[in-house]
């Protein structure tokens, strides 16, 4: 019999009750073991839900309950979640969890702690939601050299881009839907500010490339900046505009990797990815390209990666089912400065200007643009120049040109 404790009953954690519960027979069948929810623990309680028998206050029920083998970790952050994930896996539970917060900032550590008492710690659902991707790039592409993932991988971003391309809505109208519908973070800054795609991408790039990759070493500008004009001008150069994270091994092993808004040609699959759903590009030496697409965030699309980690740590139990990565470092990463595209600009500035600094460009129109307003395409060119050749002119929109 292996016994469950979710803890924190929100968006995750009561949709991994759900499907814990609503699909137990097929879960049992396929672990070949009864797998019974005994604990939620959150602040509150929840009177009306069919779960409130459940729920506790006090997580040392949980750490000294010798039945409890799987913990759920599913409150978020990187402080109690922190404290209670290393007292469960000291407790000798295995841990599962969709806190990409924490993997990103103490991934490397916990996965060691967990290894030291020969349990799992697991967290498929961390990235992309509900899209199968840790277990992809460390089993199934495993014979690969990897040098390369790019992908958007921040759901709510996705859903306000689309709804701002689609239908006309506000930022700030398109941000309260994607709220609405669960997909946000609790602070939903840590969306738009693209740290949330940050941490993702730290995840994927240090499972792909062997070493812990930290936030703080990846320049990460989110979508605040990107406005309808920018969309519209977009448009009609037949691109979209996409939230990306990439993460690009260069041949001396170091890993350039960043978050930023990119223009992705309309013909391009990243392009047609829409509203909530994420999709990942990986490229390896044996497989070339492959991707991964599917819903991003959600209560159930989430759920659905959390209980599968439940399923796989209870099957188990005996022969631990590990993670891992090595430690981080300066010498892991490079800023993406050196990396040539073609830019987007938008700027307040004449025409005659713009060829001083650039040459030839593709100048962009679009209707209702005031006097003064000029968007175009640069050549291929690393950021450094292009800032150079922008010294003088009023740049308001800067975007990189996925090529
Ligand atoms: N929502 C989504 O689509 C996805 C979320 N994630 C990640 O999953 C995690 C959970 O997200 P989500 O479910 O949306 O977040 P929610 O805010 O909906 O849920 C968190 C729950 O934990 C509770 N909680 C807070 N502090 C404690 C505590 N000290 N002890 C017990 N419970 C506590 C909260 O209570 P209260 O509300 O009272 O603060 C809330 O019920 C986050 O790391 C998030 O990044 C990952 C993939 C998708
Ligand atoms: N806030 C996140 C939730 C899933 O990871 C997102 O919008 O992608």
């Amino acid at each position: 019999m292996v016994k469950v404790a979710i803890l924190g009953f929100g968006t995750v954690g009561s949709g991994v009750a759900e499907v814990l519960t609503k699909n137990n027979a097929h879960i049992e069948e396929k672990v070949h073991n009864s797998v019974q929810l005994k604990y939620i623990l959150d602040v509150r309680d929840f009177p009306d839900s069919p779960f409130g028998d459940k729920i506790i206050h006090d997580f040392a029920l949980i750490e000294n309950d010798p039945e409890i083998n799987v913990v759920v970790e599913t409150i978020g952050g990187a402080r109690i979640a922190k404290e209670f994930t290393e007292r469960a896996l000291r407790a000798g539970k295995s841990v599962v969890t969709s806190n990409k917060e924490l993997v990103a900032t103490h991934g490397y550590d916990l996965m060691q702690l967990a290894k030291e008492h020969d349990v799992s710690y697991l967290f498929e659902a961390s990235v992309g939601g509900g899209i199968p991707i840790i277990r992809p790039l460390s089993q199934c592409l495993a014979a690969n050299e990897l040098t390369e993932i790019c992908g958007i991988l921040n759901g709510t971003t996705n859903y306000i881009l689309t709804r701002m391309i689609k239908a006309g809505l506000s930022f700030d109208a398109a941000l309260k839907e994607a709220q609405q519908n669960g997909y946000a973070e609790q602070d939903p800054t840590a969306d738009i500010e693209g740290h949330d795609a940050c941490r993702k991408i730290c995840i994927l790039g240090s499972l792909a490339f062997g070493r812990h990759i930290y936030p703080g070493q990846v320049p990460t500008e989110g979508i605040t900046r990107v406005t309808l004009a920018d969309v519209a001008y977009a448009d009609a150069c037949g691109r979209k505009v996409k939230l990306l994270g990439r993460a690009i091994r260069r041949e001396d092993g170091r890993v350039m990797a960043y978050v930023a808004p990119h223009l992705v040609d309309g013909s391009a699959p990243l392009a047609s990815v829409e509203a909530v759903f994420n999709a990942i590009t990986v490229k390896g030496d044996a497989i070339g390209d492959v991707m991964f697409y599917g819903p991003g965030a959600g209560k159930l699309p989430t759920a659905s990666a959390v209980v599968a980690d439940v399923m796989d740590a209870a099957k188990h139990l005996k022969t631990r089912k590990y993670m891992s990565w090595g430690p981080g470092g300066d010498d892991v990463t490079t800023p993406p400065d050196g990396l040539e595209s073609a830019w987007y600009v938008r700027a307040e500035a004449g025409t005659d200007a713009v060829r001083a600094a650039f040459g030839e460009v593709d100048f962009l129109a679009r209707s209702g643009a005031p006097a003064g307003e000029t968007a175009f395409l640069t050549a291929a060119m690393t950021r450094p120049a292009l800032d150079g050749k922008l010294a003088g002119m009023k740049a308001l929109s800067v975007i990189r040109i996925l090529d």
